[in-house]
């Protein structure tokens, strides 16, 4: 028979999810078997409650036959094996829920620091509310399918057993009997799933785009706000919230207008049905204690066939969310892009690593690189390119023309689709990480600060001493007013760096960059939204790097490039002009000189 593909599908969630389960675990094995064993043994004393129920019934008060120690035993084993197994499911739910929290705790960490090491063009598809519900809510899917799940399904499972096997040895006949009515449960628990599946389905999907706009609106709120778009997002929140609601009403409906009433109902008819049976035999006393038993295990036939029954839905949602960490998790990571396929490039860079230095290798080596975000759309077209080491190098261009591009792709955040990139020499997907992040540093056009203090906003976790960091400061102009602020470098600067200005943001953030000594720094129009003076800062710092770092900048703003050794004017993805200011000032009419004469006009 043929396989569907949602078949396969399904069949590869639950393997995903379960596998997953055991490597957060691992680390825990020998709780989880302890767990079972307490879960067990509690399952089995809770049968044998009842047996000796009916055995002081049936053998002691019925003929009164008096035997007070052999009474008082039994009477003891009732209440004896109920506390005991009531201790030991204690001590299997501790057990059980410091095993699913620590692997909800692994798991999340697995997950965050994963994410932290993704590709940036995972980010262009990545929605961030939902990233954080993997991070959040679906992790605590495992908790679930630990000590909801599995270990609800395995307690039925021998309660059920355990019950039936009890019935049996008291009146199989009768134990065939209510055997035979039992399926009547699985068809109302299935039934009530199927009508409640999809209700389910949807509140969780809602709950995700609940986190979504939260998370959406709170990182645009500047804009949010300055569009007067509060009252329609409020109002698509509102719509969503109110989906949910809706949905999770219909769940709720479901369970309490048909599974509670119908199981409840099925138990009554169940419970007459052996009354009835019992009553149409010839009773003999000796049977009242077999009665008695029968009526004490019904419910423990029931409640866990519902358990068991129920526990797949949840089961499936818990499996879905599960697989959908995995998946995350399968993401490839960044550096598992790099290394393999250029064993010869990694050599290479560690035979100029020992010597200390690439020689005359230039800073940045580009061959016919071609590169497209999305298939068809070409952004980059054979650029080729050389930036010798310790050279001020201004890229500029119309929006658009890829500039940003280049500068993503020199930062590895994408993988050059045709053409090769080098730095000092070495391809540039065979360098390792830390390597290559501590050899170039970037300054982004938005500083990202970090709601902590001066120094940890330089030092960014990497471990630097304070006269480290104080030196970048230094060289970054931004020690003085870093020096000036109320608790100097240990001030905290509030969420996105919020007590500075935006000129002393991006100062921050030239220090930061400069903090990791790079031998090649990437500037991406840090210039853009500061003023003249901070500008002149800015500028001042850049020519102090001449010549002991390369400078890579796009600007917008051209007085910032203006000195630079080399301008790269880019148009439509291609190299339109090169050459340093005056050069490209001689050109007339080209593309740089009219971009000068209209910032000039606009002064
Ligand atoms: N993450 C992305 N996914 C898909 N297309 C993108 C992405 N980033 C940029 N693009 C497209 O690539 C082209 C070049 O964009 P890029 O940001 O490199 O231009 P730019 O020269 O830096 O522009 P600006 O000066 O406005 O920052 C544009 O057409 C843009 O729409």
């Amino acid at each position: 028979m043929p396989t569907k593909p949602e078949q396969i599908s399904a069949r590869r969630q639950t393997w995903q999810a379960f596998s997953l389960l055991r490597r957060a675990a691992l680390p825990d094995q020998h709780h989880l078997g302890w767990a079972v064993m307490w879960l067990v043994l509690a399952a089995l004393l809770e049968v044998m409650g009842p047996i000796m129920g009916k055995a002081l019934i049936d053998e002691h008060l019925l003929p009164h036959h008096l035997d007070w120690p052999r009474m008082a035993g039994l009477l003891a084993g009732v209440v004896l094996t109920g506390w005991i197994a009531s201790g030991l499911r204690y001590l299997q739910l501790v057990r059980l829920s410091g095993l699913a929290m620590r692997s909800v705790m692994r798991l999340r960490e697995m997950v965050y620091t994963h994410v932290l090491l993704l590709p940036m063009a995972f980010f262009d598809r990545a929605i961030t509310g939902q990233l954080v519900s993997r991070v959040t809510n679906d992790t605590e899917a495992v908790k679930t399918l630990y000590i909801q799940v599995l270990f609800v399904m395995l307690d039925s499972t021998i309660v059920l057993v355990g019950t039936v096997a009890a019935m049996a040895w008291l009146d199989w006949h009768l134990m065939l009997i209510v055997l035979a009515l039992l399926p009547a449960v699985l068809l109302i628990v299935w039934l009530y799933q199927r009508w409640s599946a999809p209700a389910v389905t949807r509140a969780r999907a809602l709950r995700s785009d609940i986190n979504g706009q939260m998370a959406e609106s709170i990182g645009g709120m500047s804009v949010l706000q300055a569009n007067n778009a509060e009252a329609r997002f409020g109002k698509r929140f509102a719509a969503t919230n109110q989906d949910h609601y809706t949905a999770r009403l219909s769940e709720l409906r479901a369970n309490a207008w048909l599974l509670r009433p119908a199981l409840d109902m099925f138990n009554i008819i169940l419970l007459a049905a052996v009354i009835y049976l019992f009553g149409q035999r010839e009773m003999t006393a000796a049977e009242v204690g077999v009665l008695y038993a029968f009526i004490s295990y019904l419910a423990r036939v029931i409640e866990p066939l519902i358990q068991i029954t129920m526990q797949f839905s949840q089961l499936q949602q818990s499996v879905v969310a599960t697989a959908r960490v995995a998946t995350l998790l399968d993401e490839a990571t960044a550096t598992e892009h790099a290394a393999p396929e250029h064993a010869a490039g990694l050599a290479a860079e560690r035979a100029a690593a020992n010597d200390g230095s690439n020689g005359d290798a230039p800073a940045v080596a580009i061959r016919h690189l071609d590169f497209a975000y999305n298939e068809g759309q070409p952004v980059l077209h054979d650029l080729s390119l050389e930036i010798p080491q310790g050279a001020f190098i201004g890229i500029v261009g119309h929006t658009g023309s890829g500039k940003s591009t280049l500068l993503s792709l020199l930062l590895r955040f994408y993988p050059a689709r045709h053409g090769s990139i080098a730095i000092h020499g070495v391809p540039l997907d065979a360098i390792p990480n830390d390597r290559f992040r501590a050899e170039v540093g970037l300054v982004p056009q938005d500083p990202f600060l970090l709601a902590a203090s001066a120094r940890e906003n330089i030092d960014m976790g990497r471990g630097l001493s304070q006269a480290q960091i104080e030196a970048a400061a230094r060289a970054a102009h931004a020690h003085d007013f870093i020096a000036a602020l109320d608790q100097g470098y240990d001030t905290a600067l509030g969420e996105g760096g919020s007590r500075l200005s935006v000129g002393q943001k991006q100062l921050v953030a030239i220090a930061r960059a400069l903090a990791g000594t790079p031998r090649i720094l990437l500037l991406d129009e840090a210039t853009s939204h500061i003023d003249s003076q901070t500008e002149q800062i800015v500028q001042t710092a850049l020519d102090e790097l001449r010549g002991k770092v390369t400078v890579i900048a796009i600007a917008h703003r051209l007085s910032t490039i203006r000195d630079a050794d080399r301008i790269i004017v880019l148009n439509h993805g291609r190299i339109a002009e090169t050459g340093a200011h005056e050069q490209l000032m001689q050109i007339d009419g080209g593309l740089y000189q009219r971009l000068y004469l209209l910032q000039q006009l606009a002064a």
